[in-house]
């Protein structure tokens, strides 16, 4: 069964929408392309899909249900900025525990170093930190995962290693991936289909 937002619209405030009447229906072992320019809301509906947010019209559903408000969210969220995505206090040992994902083997595929689980955020840089961000969300308990600019920021080496581990994850686990980006090269070498935003 489906993650799907169902004529979601969202604005900031009453009177200006962002998008209205969007559709969109990811699917368990799909990869979707979420495209659109800067400004168009793709973050926005990223956050809607991952429960972050409430849309203003239209309902977010998974299996055609509500999702879940309590224990770990089945759909998990990657943001562009993985320094605003974790607790600046605590080391990344924490941080992977908190999620179950202490000693996941998945930690080596993505790089991570035994020696960064004893550092805090501002004692990684950008690209390791975002390392620990995909590690977490890939938590038992995953279904879908949403990838908002995931790796814009970061070299094309340290790129290729992060969506290689996380496209083999979701083949082996049956993930829905929705790779949100601004970047049609990316979206056309990952995504299954490209789903782009509504012009309002
Ligand atoms: N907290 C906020 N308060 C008011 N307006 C906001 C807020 N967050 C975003 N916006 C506005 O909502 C619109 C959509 O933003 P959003 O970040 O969803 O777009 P985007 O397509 O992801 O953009 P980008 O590709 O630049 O990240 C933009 O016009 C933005 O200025």
């Amino acid at each position: 069964m489906p993650l799907e937002a169902r004529n979601a619209g969202y604005g900031y405030d009453k009177n200006h929408w962002i998008f209205r009447d969007m559709n969109l229906k990811l699917e368990q072992g799909e990869v979707v392309g979420l495209w659109g320019p800067s400004g168009s809301g793709k973050t926005s509906l990223g956050r809607i899909l991952a429960g972050y947010a409430e849309p203003m019209a239209g309902e977010v559903l998974m299996d055609g249900k509500p999702l879940p408000r309590a224990g770990v969210c089945p759909v998990q969220l990657v943001f562009q900025h993985p320094e605003k995505a974790v607790n600046p206090r605590w080391r990344m040992r924490r941080v992977l525990h908190e999620a179950e994902m202490a000693d996941h083997p998945i930690l080596n595929a993505l790089g991570i170093q035994p020696e960064w689980l004893d550092r805090r955020p501002d004692e990684l840089s950008g690209g390791e930190l975002q390392r620990f961000c995909v590690a977490r969300a890939l938590g038992k308990e995953t279904r879908y995962l949403i990838a908002d600019e995931m790796t814009t920021m970061l070299d094309a080496i340290t790129q290729a290693q992060i969506w290689q581990t996380v496209m083999a994850t979701a083949r082996q686990r049956n993930l829905g991936l929705l790779v949100i980006s601004h970047d049609l090269d990316l979206l056309n070498r990952l995504c299954d289909r490209i789903i782009p935003m509504p012009v309002t």
